[in-house]
């Protein structure tokens, strides 16, 4: 997988892949992954999205000297959505190219072979790379949005997946946190999927003030819940909520943008439980977690800091009985709206490892991982949950 997307960036080509399974596997060569990414039966889809290019990147780059980096014929990439393709022409390629008989898009385009290989009369001109889906920088954060996850934030959401994972990669710069997270303005991926997901969960949570029956453990298990430890689960959202005075001043644009109410509602104490009231069939609770790995350790970013305790703990990575990995004492903690699960996550943002880097201002330093835990309780006298 890396080395695949590795030569489209070598080649110039900005832009972040993402994956998205219910069953998480890393391939091991290119040739794998060309096959995960075609195959249509395989679960694993990988998608590309191409960012524009800066004007500092037109500036600064080297080996794009001359060419015109504005115009779909001036660079080294052409990203082919309707296709699924990506084809990749070395800079000097395309400067001779272009320098001595200009440049035939269609020729470059036919040239390049399925399997990546090279044409024009065995010289390596370009390379084709397949993908599940190709995005390119005109495509807007809403259309990601319902090209990618949404379909998996469904499935989650009436319980015919059990779980999911987005992964996102891509070079320093490549428009990762632009995907992922977003701007207030134009939110990404991840507050997309908490709205939708909220919407589509409406009237089965159970609300702020009502017990939740569950709560996650591990991976992939659930245990009850009693009435006190729900009382502490959610004071400890409260409690850390309320430590988001530094991100809140954008809130207003966020929930604009994602159309999301304001203030997050919760429900009443007497509010009637949905499930007994016979409008449907399950009862939900939410639970996020938000973790960094740095310097290959994991930390919690939710985990509260103070005078006397400066530094997070260093987290140990387990494995449940079904042998699922997990992180053990990571705070997974219950969220009643999307609005408190994504400032959960902004809060998580905040807390992350950061570092200026030659191309980046604001470039993450570790993996951040946020989680979204479903616990689904189909009926009280002989609970069934799901996540
Ligand atoms: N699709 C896009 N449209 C417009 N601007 C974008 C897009 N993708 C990224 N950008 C801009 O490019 C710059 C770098 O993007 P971003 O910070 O998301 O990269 P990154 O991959 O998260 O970097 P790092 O790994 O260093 O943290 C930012 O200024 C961002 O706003």
């Amino acid at each position: 997988m890396d080395t695949s997307i590795d030569d489209a960036t070598d080649a110039a080509t900005l832009a972040s892949a993402s994956i998205l399974s219910d069953s998480f596997m890393v391939p091991q060569s290119p040739a794998l992954m060309k096959l995960s990414a075609t195959a249509p039966s395989n679960r694993m889809k990988v998608y590309l999205r191409v960012r524009p290019v800066t004007p500092n990147e037109q500036l600064s780059c080297t080996a794009c000297a001359g060419l015109d980096l504005s115009s779909p014929t001036g660079r080294c990439f052409t990203a082919d959505s309707a296709n699924g393709w990506l084809v990749a022409r070395s800079p000097s390629t395309l400067q001779s190219q272009q320098a001595n008989t200009g440049l035939d898009e269609s020729k470059l385009s036919n040239s390049a072979s399925a399997n990546g290989g090279g044409g024009g009369g065995g010289e390596r001109v370009s390379n084709r790379f397949t993908f599940s889906g190709v995005f390119d920088e005109t495509a807007d954060q809403q259309g990601l949005y319902a090209g990618t996850v949404a379909e998996t934030v469904r499935q989650l959401a009436e319980g015919d997946l059990s779980s999911g994972l987005l992964f996102n990669y891509g070079v320093t710069s490549s428009g990762k946190t632009f995907t992922v997270q977003g701007t207030p303005q134009s939110p990404g991926l991840l507050p997309r999927a908490l709205a939708d997901l909220f919407r589509r969960l409406d009237g089965q949570l159970s609300g702020a003030e009502q017990l939740l029956p569950f709560r996650p453990v591990s991976f992939s298990e659930a245990a009850p819940l009693a009435p006190d430890e729900a009382r502490a689960a959610l004071a400890e959202t409260r409690a850390v909520l309320s430590r988001f005075d530094a991100c809140d001043a954008q809130l207003g644009d966020w929930r604009a943008a994602l159309q999301l109410p304001s203030p997050s509602p919760q429900l009443p104490a007497d509010a009637a439980d949905p499930v007994a009231a016979g409008k449907v069939g399950s009862r939900c609770s939410v639970w996020v977690s938000c973790a960094e790995i740095y310097n290959e350790i994991v930390y919690d970013l939710l985990e509260p800091l103070s005078r006397r305790a400066p530094r997070r703990t260093a987290l140990e990575l387990r494995a449940d009985r079904t042998g699922s990995v997990y992180v053990k004492g990571l705070r997974c903690l219950p969220v009643s709206s999307a609005d408190e699960a994504f400032r959960l996550a902004l809060l998580g943002k905040h807390n992350q490892h950061l570092a200026a880097t030659k191309l980046n201002q604001q470039s993450s330093r570790s993996h951040a991982l946020f989680s979204i835990r479903l616990v689904r309780c189909a009926d009280r006298p002989s609970p069934r949950f799901s996540q």
